[in-house]
C-alpha cells in the first residue's frame, strides 16, 4: 500500500502543523462555522496557555532584548530578511558546539535539544526538570523555559546558578543575557519560601531570615502568626537523610537521576568535553545539605490567607511535607511487597517527589499504561501515613484498593472504600481511603452514612491525597477537594496534562508543579508501552454521498462522512486483515448509529453507554477468551479506564471533533499490549477520514498531542486489494444509495451523553442527545419508498444476540431502533 509519511520528524510543533493543515483543509466548508462552542476549548486552552507562556518570557526580556534584535537583524545579510526576528545569526557559537546538544531560542525561552547527541540521554533529563517538554519527535525535541517549569525546578532543589551553569554547558552558545535574566527573575522568588506542616502545625520557612522577617512585618501575614512563638527557629535544611523509597536501591535526588548506569557522569568513551559539562551540577550538590532554614508558626485557619498573600507578593509557596518528622500522626503498616520492583521511569518520577526527603506536592505525568497506579503506591508506602485517593469513577475506586492489595502489605482491613455503594471506615487509627471525587464534593443533601463518612474524612489529618486523572476535573472541583480535605501533601496523576477548561494554570497551585513528565517513545522503546504504529486512512467519499455532504448542515454531514461506504470498506478490510494476523480489535466509534450500523453489517459485538452491565462483562470476556470473538466494536466509554491487553489493533470511525485528549486516550488502549515484547512486535492505530470533509481537518487537530510525543502518522490514500475482499460490503450502487437512504432518514443526533465508563453505569441508563422533531427534506417519493431496504437491520443476527446466554433480554438500543423502523414502515405503508 503506498503510504505518504505526514507528519515528519523534523521536530516542528504539531500545534504549527494542526494551524498549517486549517488553512489547507481540502473541501468546501469552514472548519470554525461547525461544531458545538465547546468542541475548541481544548485547543483555545492550550494555546491561552501558550500566550501566556510568551506574554510572561516577555514581561522579563522583551524590553531588554529589543536592541539586541533591531540590531541583529536588520541590515545583516540579504537573506535576513526571511527569517525575520528568527534570524539569530548574530549569536555567536562556541567552538566546540559540535559536542554541546542544545539550540537557545532568545526571544521566546524555547530550547531545542539533539536528540541523537551522545549527552542527549543527560540532558534530556536535566531539560525535562527545568523546563516544559512541547514536542519529542526523533531527532530534534523543544522545550519552553516557562514560569511554571522553573518552578518545578527550584521545587526539586536546584538554584538559579544550578540552571544557568549546566543550560550554559549543554548550550552551543552561550546563554543570551536576557535568558539568564529570565532564569533568575523567575527563580528568585520561587522557592525562598515554604509552607510546611510539623506535628500538625503548620510553618513558614525559608532559609532566608530576612525575607522572613519582610514577611512577618507584612500587614497580611504578620498577623497570621500564632502568638506566644515569637522567635524565629532555625534547624538545619532537610535532605534525603537516607531516605529509601520502596521498590527502589536508593532514591536520590534529581540531581543525581541524571542516569543510572551512569551516575550522572558521561560514560566510557564520551570526550573530557562532556565529563566537564556536568562537573558544574555535581559540585554543586554538596553545598546544599547543610543550609540552615528558619521557620515560624502560622495558625491552621490562616493557611490560605498565607498563601494567597505570598502570591501577591510574588512568592509562591511550595508546599512539603517532613513526613518522616510527623508524630502527630498515626504510622500507617504499609510496604511494597519484595516482589514489587518499580521501573527506573517511576523511581525518577517519585525522585522528583522526594527529592530532599519530604514529600513535595505535585504532578506526575505518565503515558496510559505506564503504572501511574504504582506510583500512587510507592509514594504511599514511603509516606507512611494516612491515604486518601480520588478517582473519576467507583469502577477505578474498586482497581485502585485491589491494586494497593497486590502491590503492599496493607493489611484489607486498613483500606476502605466510600462510593454511593460502600461507605466504610478502616477500623484502626489509621489507613487509606478510596473514593470518587463526585463523592466528596456534592453539594446535593448527603444520606445519614455519607454525612457521617464526610465527617470522618474531614475531621482527620492525611498524610497523602492521590488525585487521579487530574486532566479530566474541573479546577474548582480540586479547590472543593483541597479545601475541605485536610492533607499534608498531594500527588496528581495524569497521561495527558490537557484540560478542556482554560484552568491548567490553576492546577499548579491547587495541586503543585508538574514534578515528572515521562517520554512516551522512551517508555515504548524499553518495552514498557507498546511500539504503536499510526495511521491516518484517507477514505474517498462516492458521488451520492458527497453530493448530499455538499447540500447538509453539519449534523448530518457528521453521519454522512462517518457512514462513507467507502470507510466502511476500509474498515471491514482493516479488520479482515488484522484478524487474519491474529490481531484483537477495538472498533471506536463515538456515534451510536454508525456503531450499530458497522457492527451489525459486520456481525461484530459492540459496547455503548445503553448496553446493561452484565452484557458489557460477558462481551468483554468473550473478547478477551474467545477466540472466535477478535473485533469489537466500542462508543466513548471505552475511551479510558479499559484494560485490555489482549487488544493489539485500534481503528477509528467516529470521534469527538478535535480532541487531542480522547486521541491520546483512545491509543492508550493498545499501549498495555501483552505482546509488546515480542520481537519486532507492533500494535497498530487507524483513524479512518472522510476524504474532503470536515473530519480532514479535526483529524490533524486531534493527531497533535500524539506527534507532540514522537507519533509519526503515515497517510494511507489506498488500501492495497480492497476491491478483491470476498464479500466487500456496498460493493453495487444499489447498496449505497440503500445506504444513503437510511443515513438520510435519521433525524436524531445519536452523540452519545455518558456519565459513565464500560465498567459502570451511575444512573443505570444511556444518555443519549436525542433532538427528534420535524425537518424538511429535499427528495423522491421513490427514494423514501426506499426506506424499506432496512430490511437488513431486523434480518442480520447480531453478534451480541448470538453472545447473550438468557433469552428474552433485549439492549434498549435494539428495542428501540426496531420500534423506530416498525414507526417508519406503518407511516410508508399508510395510504
Ligand atoms: N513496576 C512494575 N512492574 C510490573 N508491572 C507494572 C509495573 N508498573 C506498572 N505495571 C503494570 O502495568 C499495567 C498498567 O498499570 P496502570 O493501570 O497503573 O497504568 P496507568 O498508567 O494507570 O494507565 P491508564 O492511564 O491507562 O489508566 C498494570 O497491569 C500494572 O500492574
Amino acid at each position: 500500500m503506498p503510504i505518504k509519511r505526514k507528519a515528519s520528524s523534523s521536530g516542528r510543533s504539531s500545534s504549527k502543523a494542526a494551524k498549517d493543515s486549517e488553512a489547507s483543509t481540502p473541501g468546501p466548508s469552514t472548519p470554525q462555522s461547525v461544531g458545538s462552542s465547546d468542541e475548541f476549548s481544548e485547543e483555545e486552552a492550550s494555546e491561552t496557555e501558550a500566550e501566556n507562556i510568551d506574554n510572561a518570557i516577555n514581561k522579563f526580556t522583551l524590553t531588554k532584548y529589543k536592541t539586541k534584535k533591531d540590531t541583529g537583524v536588520k541590515g545583516r545579510d540579504s537573506a535576513s530578511h526571511h527569517f525575520r526576528e528568527n534570524d539569530f545569526s548574530y549569536l555567536s557559537l562556541k567552538p566546540d558546539h559540535d559536542n554541546r546538544p542544545l539550540w537557545i531560542d532568545p526571544h521566546k525561552g524555547r530550547i531545542i535539544l539533539e536528540s541523537f547527541s551522545p549527552l542527549a540521554a543527560h540532558a534530556q533529563d536535566f531539560l525535562t526538570t527545568i523546563a516544559e517538554p512541547l514536542s519529542r519527535p526523533s531527532f530534534l525535541h523543544e522545550y519552553a523555559l516557562t514560569p511554571h517549569s522553573l518552578y518545578a525546578a527550584v521545587s526539586v532543589g536546584l538554584d538559579p546558578k544550578d540552571i544557568i551553569n549546566v543550560l550554559d554547558r549543554l548550550s552551543k552558545m552561550p546563554i543570551p543575557d536576557n535568558i539568564r535574566a529570565y532564569i533568575t527573575n523567575c527563580t528568585q522568588s520561587y522557592g525562598k519560601v515554604k509552607l510546611v506542616l510539623k506535628n500538625t502545625k503548620h510553618y513558614v520557612e525559608s532559609s532566608d531570615p530576612e525575607m522572613l522577617q519582610k514577611l512577618l512585618k507584612d500587614e497580611v501575614i504578620g498577623p497570621l502568626r500564632v502568638e506566644g512563638t515569637e522567635a524565629i527557629t532555625t534547624t538545619l535544611a532537610p535532605n534525603m537523610g537516607g531516605l529509601v523509597i520502596p521498590g527502589t536501591k536508593n532514591a536520590e535526588g534529581v540531581k543525581q537521576a541524571t542516569d543510572q548506569r551512569s551516575g550522572g557522569r558521561p560514560q566510557d568513551g564520551e570526550n573530557t568535553n562532556q565529563e566537564d559539562i556536568f562537573a558544574t551540577l555535581n559540585e554543586e550538590d554538596d553545598d546544599d545539605d547543610s543550609d540552615a532554614v528558619h521557620a515560624f508558626e502560622i495558625s491552621d485557619t490562616g493557611v490560605e490567607a498565607v498563601q494567597k498573600r505570598c502570591l501577591e507578593l510574588g512568592l509562591p509557596v511550595l508546599e512539603e511535607y517532613d513526613f518522616r518528622n510527623d508524630e502527630a500522626n498515626a504510622n500507617l503498616e504499609i510496604d511494597l511487597k519484595p516482589s514489587a520492583q518499580i521501573r527506573s521511569y517511576q523511581e525518577k518520577s517519585l525522585s522528583k517527589m522526594f527529592g530532599n526527603g519530604r514529600a513535595k506536592s505535585g504532578i506526575i505525568v505518565l503515558p496510559c499504561g505506564a503504572g501511574k497506579t504504582l506510583v500512587g503506591i510507592t509514594a504511599a508506602c514511603t509516606i507512611k501515613k494516612g491515604v486518601i485517593v480520588l478517582c473519576t469513577s467507583s469502577m477505578s475506586v474498586v482497581q485502585w484498593r485491589q491494586e494497593f492489595l497486590k502491590w503492599s502489605n496493607i493489611d484489607p482491613n486498613d483500606i476502605a472504600v466510600f462510593t454511593s455503594d460502600h461507605k466504610e471506615k478502616f477500623t484502626r487509627n489509621t489507613g487509606i481511603i478510596v473514593s470518587t471525587y463526585s463523592m466528596v464534593t456534592q453539594t446535593r443533601a448527603r444520606s445519614y452514612d455519607a454525612g457521617k463518612m464526610m465527617d470522618f474524612l474531614q475531621n482527620r489529618e492525611w498524610g497523602l491525597m492521590i488525585l487521579d486523572e487530574v486532566h479530566v476535573v474541573p479546577a474548582n472541583i480540586f479547590r472543593k477537594v483541597t479545601s475541605s480535605i485536610k492533607t499534608h501533601s498531594k500527588l496528581g496523576l495524569t497521561a495527558t496534562l490537557l484540560r478542556e477548561d482554560d484552568k491548567i494554570s490553576d492546577l499548579n497551585f491547587l495541586i503543585g508543579p508538574k514534578l515528572y513528565e515521562a517520554n512516551w517513545m522512551e517508555l515504548a522503546d524499553q518495552g514498557h508501552i507498546a511500539k504503536v504504529q499510526c495511521a491516518e486512512v484517507w477514505c474517498p467519499m462516492t458521488t451520492e454521498f458527497y453530493s448530499e455532504y455538499l447540500r447538509e448542515t453539519s449534523r448530518k454531514r457528521a453521519l454522512l462522512y462517518i457512514m462513507n461506504p467507502r470507510k466502511f470498506q476500509a474498515c471491514q478490510f482493516l479488520i479482515d486483515y488484522h484478524e487474519k494476523r491474529g490481531d484483537k480489535i477495538i472498533v471506536f466509534s463515538d456515534n451510536v448509529f454508525a456503531l450499530h450500523a458497522y457492527a451489525q453489517k459486520l456481525n461484530k459485538a459492540f459496547i455503548f453507554g445503553g448496553t446493561a452491565q452484565h452484557e458489557r462483562l460477558r462481551i468483554l470476556e468473550n473478547f478477551q477468551h474467545n477466540e472466535n470473538i477478535n473485533t469489537l466494536f466500542l462508543s466513548k466509554i471505552g475511551d479510558t479506564s479499559l484494560d485490555l491487553p489482549e487488544a493489539t489493533c485500534l481503528i477509528q470511525i467516529s470521534s469527538h471533533y478535535g480532541s487531542r485528549r480522547q486521541e491520546a486516550q483512545r491509543l492508550g488502549r493498545i499501549l498495555r499490549a501483552k505482546r509488546r515484547n515480542d520481537e519486532g512486535f507492533n500494535a497498530f492505530f487507524y483513524s479512518l477520514v472522510s476524504k474532503d470533509t470536515q473530519e480532514m481537518y479535526y483529524s490533524s487537530k486531534r493527531q497533535a498531542f500524539l506527534v507532540d510525543q514522537g507519533y509519526a502518522f503515515k497517510v494511507i490514500t489506498h488500501l492495497q486489494g480492497i476491491e478483491n475482499l470476498p464479500g466487500l460490503a456496498f460493493s453495487t450502487a444499489a447498496e449505497r444509495r440503500e445506504l444513503l437512504q437510511n443515513v438520510m432518514i435519521q433525524n436524531e443526533d445519536w452523540d452519545e451523553k455518558i456519565t459513565d465508563d464500560l465498567f459502570h453505569r451511575n444512573d443505570g441508563k444511556a444518555i443519549i442527545k436525542k433532538k427528534p422533531g420535524a425537518r424538511r427534506t429535499a427528495g423522491t417519493l421513490s427514494e423514501l419508498a426506499g426506506g424499506q431496504d432496512m430490511a437488513y437491520v431486523e434480518q442480520n443476527k447480531s453478534k451480541n444476540k448470538e453472545l447473550k446466554k438468557k433469552k428474552g433480554e433485549s439492549n434498549p438500543f435494539f428495542k428501540k431502533l426496531q420500534r423506530d423502523q416498525a414507526r417508519r414502515k406503518a407511516a410508508l405503508a399508510a395510504p
